[in-house]
């Protein structure tokens, strides 16, 4: 499997929208035979349960050595996705291929090369962190003096080497996810699979697993994560997707996604008022704030854009003090994005 640089370009760049306009909904192209190598491709996944559809044609291509997040309110098919490219359950229809294998004709090797933590814990309360650490050795046939190296080795590295040798049954939350994750780590997997991995966690557990995610992307190893949180996508997130009615609704960097929906904003503050006051009066879109002697201009935050803006005032002969850019934030995509999922969906005023 090769790896790709997760600071590569956008693989599939956002259409750009019309500001005022709404939300574009489009499922971004995935089938393309220029893309860099794949650690998980799906073209086309399916799956219903009884007579409701959680997956209607899901397409994803995620480059090795990246995080990728999906995001989607509940019951959206998060879980259900990562059954599948985990091969724990079948899809009805459609093709993926994880590791290089394809998920159908191959799905040992994919198991080889995965694995999986979350919702489904693979920890045994009932014995100590060491022995969890132990058994996975053995299950990946490590000789006992290897398994003990390389448990010790992760069991310190997530800062459970003091608990070792009490019943996981004793561990916070966040030890157990940890020790969770250290259990998958025994057999080396190049792609993770982290469902709702800080659910339910404190803040500080949730920093000390997100550094855990970063680190195991630095070491080369593609990491698929389901999150609720929206500052998770953000914080740790190369791509991220949002899933709604069984589709990708839009993919994209954060800062492509946070430009799909309108309230970006550009705010120019004047420390002369006389300054404030022309570019007032001909900038006409812009919504003026006489006490902060700041004008609000509406705009996407992309470059195009800012330079316009730029050249603009240059030319009038306008100088602004300060310019700072603003765009709409996940929860505001999020929110725009899922409209018409089960619950009741706001629409982005609502939640500005
Ligand atoms: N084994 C099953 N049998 C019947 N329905 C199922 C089964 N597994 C999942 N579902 C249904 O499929 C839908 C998607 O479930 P899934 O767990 O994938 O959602 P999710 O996005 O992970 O949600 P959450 O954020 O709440 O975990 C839900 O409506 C769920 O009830």
């Amino acid at each position: 499997m090769s790896s790709a640089s997760p600071l590569a370009p956008p693989l599939h760049p956002l259409p750009r929208l019309e500001r005022e306009g709404s939300i574009d909904m489009s499922v971004m192209p995935t089938s393309n035979t220029e893309r860099s190598a794949a650690a998980i491709s799906a073209v086309g996944l399916r799956k219903s349960y009884g007579d409701k559809t959680v997956l209607d044609g899901l397409d994803l291509h995620i480059p090795a050595g990246s995080v990728f997040a999906l995001l989607g309110p509940n019951g959206a098919g998060k879980t259900t996705t990562v059954k599948i490219l985990s091969t724990l359950v079948t899809a009805d229809g459609g093709q993926a291929r994880v590791a290089g294998h394809d998920l159908a004709a191959a799905p040992q090797a994919v198991r080889a090369a995965i694995g999986v933590t979350g919702q489904f814990s693979a920890v045994d309360g009932l014995i100590t962190g060491e022995e969890n650490m132990l058994l996975m050795a053995d299950l990946h046939h490590l000789s006992k003096r290897e398994g003990r190296r390389v448990a010790a080795g992760l069991l310190e590295r997530f800062g459970l080497a003091e608990a070792a040798k009490k019943p996981a049954q004793s561990y916070s939350g966040g030890m157990k996810r940890r020790l969770d994750i250290a259990m998958t780590l025994v057999g080396s997997p190049r792609i993770i699979f982290l469902d709702e991995p800080t659910t339910g966690l404190d803040p500080r557990s949730r920093h000390s697993m997100w550094q855990i995610v970063r680190e195991l992307v630095a070491d080369g190893v593609t990491v698929f994560l389901t999150t609720q949180y929206l500052e998770e996508a953000d914080q740790l997130a190369d791509r991220i997707a949002v899933l709604n009615g069984g589709r990708i609704a839009a993919e994209g960097t954060a800062d492509q996604l946070k430009r799909l929906v309108p309230g970006g904003h550009v705010r120019l503050r004047f420390a002369d008022p006389s300054a404030y006051r022309s570019a007032a009066s001909l900038l006409r879109e812009a919504t003026p704030d006489d006490e902060a002697l700041a004008l609000r201009v509406p705009s996407d935050g992309s470059q195009r854009e800012l330079r316009s803006l730029l050249d603009w005032l240059e030319a009038t002969g306008i100088e602004a003090d300060e310019l700072t850019v603003h765009t709409p934030d996940l929860d505001d995509v999020f929110f725009a994005l899922t409209a018409g999922a089960d619950q009741p969906a706001l629409s982005p005023e609502d939640v500005r």
